[in-house]
């Protein structure tokens, strides 16, 4: 363990026409910091996690973080990138600069506002983090490319419907005792399951409840290294993390497999020390309910083609044995592309330090976190342990 996150802040996600990307990362960079105890003034280094590619004008954002103190002039500040993963691809470069001994304290944010946009263009933006032409041509924006998933996933281990309406009801659920998320209602299975006028078909087998949301927000995390943390108020340890990308092109993989997330999650483990079954719970990347589905086997809960029995058994609800996304993860917390890693961390560490309210987890311990950038390219896994 070489780094802990000391402090942390989250505005609601949805849509939230008032703000500015500027105005949202404000207001989670001074709660973050004043949340670990510090000053502006104490932090070393910045990085801003923010996908954008098009959602607002402003291309060259590592600076907009600067307007939230005059103590942050002059500090490093760099933007990251990594489509989906934009925020953990953030998250993991402040643990570098941490264990490289670069910096004592790190603010890592991440940010994005998407909703101000038409549907067919917020569509058009999120394929730049998937499409090449040797894939052939997507229709329905990356719907389309995870309702293509989903139809091939159909026909080589037969109809999920039942599994990807199941894992849309137990997000919604989840995320209802969520107070950030973005759709706090309780959908059930059967709205999930049914087409109807509330949930047509989106693309292929998905339906509308299979998607993520389209949303605005940010988050913020104050990292530090492991001697400075244990004179903090609060910390929660990186037992593990790791990264793996993969090709860009669906055509030069077995899209069904999501490789890069088991080669994530493998290191991630090992790194750690521990096994799947040690974990308290799971926080993951189910941009579409499909992606969930195949992390599952990704992850090795369950072996390939058959995901479908870790939620039809009820292992991955909020009571089984491995709740996966307690806080309604993508499908109902929202999606704010840049500042879903980020989150995805805050998240852990209200439950770890026992702050996650209706969400808690009871007990919780230690946790695992996989942040996804494109189908399956951009691969991010986090292990991350309650420090006190
Ligand atoms: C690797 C990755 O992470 S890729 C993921 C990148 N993200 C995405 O691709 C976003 C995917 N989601 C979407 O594009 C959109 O949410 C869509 C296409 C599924 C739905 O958008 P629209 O059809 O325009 O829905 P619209 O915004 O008009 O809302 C209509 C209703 O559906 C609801 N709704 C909208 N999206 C969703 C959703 N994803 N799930 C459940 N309900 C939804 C709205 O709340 C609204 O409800 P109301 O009538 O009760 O007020």
């Amino acid at each position: 363990m070489t780094a802990a996150i000391v402090g942390w802040a989250h505005t609601p996600f949805g849509k939230q026409d008032a703000e500015t990307v500027e105005g949202l990362i404000g207001r989670v960079a001074t709660q973050a910091i004043a949340d670990a105890g510090l000053e502006p003034g104490d932090i070393d280094e910045i990085v801003l996690g923010h996908f954008n590619a098009g959602f607002s004008a402003q291309d060259f954002t590592a600076s907009l973080v600067l307007q939230a103190d005059d103590a942050f002039r002059f500090k490093p500040a760099t933007r990251v990138e990594n489509a989906c993963a934009t925020g953990s691809a953030a998250v993991h470069q402040g643990v570098k600069a941490i264990r490289a001994g670069a910096a004592r304290f790190v603010l890592v944010v991440g940010v994005e506002q998407m909703t101000r946009l038409p549907g067919p263009e917020i569509g058009n933006i999120l394929l730049k983090a998937s499409y090449l032409p040797e894939d052939g041509a997507t229709q329905g924006g990356f719907a389309g490319v995870f309702g293509q998933i989903a139809e091939g996933y159909f026909q080589r281990w037969g109809d999920q419907s039942d599994a990807l309406a199941a894992i849309a009801a137990k997000n919604h659920q989840n995320g209802v005792a969520n107070p950030y998320a973005q759709m706090r209602k309780d959908l059930g299975f059967d709205f999930c399951r049914a087409e109807s006028d509330k949930n047509p078909f989106v693309a292929g087998p998905l339906k509308r409840t299979d998607c993520s949301l389209v949303s605005d927000g940010a988050a913020a995390l104050v990292l530090t290294d492991m001697t400075t943390a244990l004179g903090m108020k609060k910390a929660v340890a990186f037992r593990g993390l790791a990264h793996a990308q993969d090709f860009l092109p669906m055509s030069k993989r077995d899209i069904l497999k999501f490789e890069g997330c088991s080669v994530a999650w493998g290191k991630a483990l090992a790194a750690a020390g521990v096994s799947l079954s040690d974990l308290d719970f799971v926080e993951t990347h189910d941009c579409f309910t499909v992606a969930e589905l195949i992390e599952y086997e990704a992850m090795g809960l369950v072996p390939e083609g058959q995901g479908a029995r870790a939620i039809l058994e009820g292992w991955t609800t909020k009571e089984g044995k491995l709740p996966v996304n307690p806080s309604g993860g993508l499908k109902s917390k929202g999606h704010p592309i840049g500042a879903t890693g980020v989150s995805m961390h805050v998240m852990t560490s209200m439950q770890l330090t026992g702050q996650a309210g209706g969400m808690q987890i009871p007990g919780a311990e230690l946790a695992g976190i996989f942040n996804m950038g494109g189908a399956a390219v951009a691969n991010y896994v986090s292990v991350l342990q309650a420090l006190k």
